[in-house]
């Protein structure tokens, strides 16, 4: 929370609580520079819950971290912005991120277990969180730890608190890792496919309360996930991101009904049921390539049904798929949809030499 209504960074009201611009993080190798996160884009604003989806090596992780300054070596962030309320956070030094990590933006992994220590209570847990995160100790601490495990609908929740995490279920330790995200009182919640371990009924479950704290607490939630189903379930705003770079961006109901980009279409068509869970994406046909050169082309053309000759040789920025619609963009040739073939590929190749290393912005 602001207290004066501006930062240091200098943020304005209309700031949206995390703006991402143009992010690349690369990974130096042996065989090469992997670029994980090429230039993404996007926003996300307090109280939504905006989703990122992609097939296995998408970038989805690299992006989340990115954001955290978690980034594991040899991985940089080479470049782009990362703001929050108007502040940069790529120039952050390790003890700017930890106050970042502990108070702006809490991560909420797959694998909740791995998150708990399994020598301490989980009250303890979240107790300790409180101490470093608000300065609460000993009856204050406990008390707000058990009101946390209430808050996340752990029941019986004082004695629970008095558990160790080998005590607790798979979705009751991922409801005791989100109380101790929660501790730290963040704007921001990054959930990494958060229910990805979790059976189907417990998945449902968990996807309600990260709604009811979205709204209860005006919490801005980024969502990572390779499951549509999912993505239908919790996000209001979608990003699609393949190869390191975000393909298509939409409102939920309108990337489920109008799906543009051919990989989107891909992705929904590969889902049996589009409300089934659970499963891998065995989606389309290959795999989704490593980036190591910079794209000179439609990463995507390779495996595309609709891929035409320039889709080989000019490189897709994000555009409005229709001039009727500036909120549903799509890196894709194919867009917008009411210009000529000739002119859409125009603006692609334009645009990509203009913004250049700039990447793409609305
Ligand atoms: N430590 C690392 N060293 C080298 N390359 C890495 C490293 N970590 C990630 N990468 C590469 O970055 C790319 C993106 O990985 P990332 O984990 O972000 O994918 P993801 O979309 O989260 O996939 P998944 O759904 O499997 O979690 C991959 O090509 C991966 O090989
Ligand atoms: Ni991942």
């Amino acid at each position: 929370m602001r207290e004066d209504g501006t930062t240091a960074g200098g943020a304005r009201d209309d700031d949206p609580l995390l703006r991402v611009e143009n992010l690349r993080t690369t990974f130096a190798t042996e065989t090469g520079t992997v670029r994980a996160v090429d230039g993404v884009s996007f926003d996300v604003e307090r109280g939504e819950t905006v989703g990122l989806v992609g097939e296995s090596g998408a970038g989805k992780s690299v992006t989340a971290r990115s954001l955290v300054g978690l980034v594991e070596d040899p991985g940089r962030v080479v470049g782009g912005s990362v703001r929050l309320d108007g502040a940069e956070l790529t120039d952050n030094t390790e003890s700017e991120w930890r106050d970042v990590r502990g108070g702006r933006i809490a991560m909420v992994f797959q694998d909740p277990l791995s998150r708990l220590n399994p020598v301490y209570t989980v009250g303890n847990q979240i107790e300790e969180a409180l101490r470093i995160h608000r300065g609460l100790r000993g009856a204050a601490a406990r008390e707000k730890a058990v009101e946390l495990l209430e808050d996340v609908g752990i029941p019986d929740a004082a004695r629970r608190a008095e558990a160790y995490p080998h005590e607790f279920s798979g979705g009751m330790c991922q409801r005791a890792v989100i109380a101790i995200a929660l501790a730290c009182d963040p704007d921001l919640l990054v959930c990494d496919e958060p229910t990805t371990a979790l059976d189907v009924t417990t998945q449902a479950q968990i996807l309600d309360l990260l709604d009811d704290l979205r709204a209860e607490r005006d919490l801005a939630v980024l969502f990572i996930t390779h499951d549509m189903g999912v993505v239908a379930e919790v996000c209001d705003r979608v990003n699609v991101m393949y190869a390191g770079e975000i393909v298509e961006r939409a409102g939920v109901v309108d990337l489920f009904e109008r799906p543009k980009h051919p990989y989107t279409q891909g992705l929904l068509d590969a889902v049996p049921a589009r409300t089934a869970r659970g499963e891998r994406l065995a989606a389309i046909e290959g795999e989704v390539p490593t980036p190591t050169e910079p794209a000179t082309a439609c990463r995507f053309a390779p495996r595309c049904p609709r891929a035409f000759d320039a889709c080989h040789s000019v490189h897709p920025t994000g555009v409005a798929v229709s001039a009727d619609a500036d909120d549903h963009t799509a890196a894709c040739l194919h867009y917008p949809a009411d210009a000529t073939r000739d002119e859409a590929v125009e603006r692609h190749r334009e645009r990509d030499t203009r913004t250049g290393a700039e990447g793409d912005t609305e």
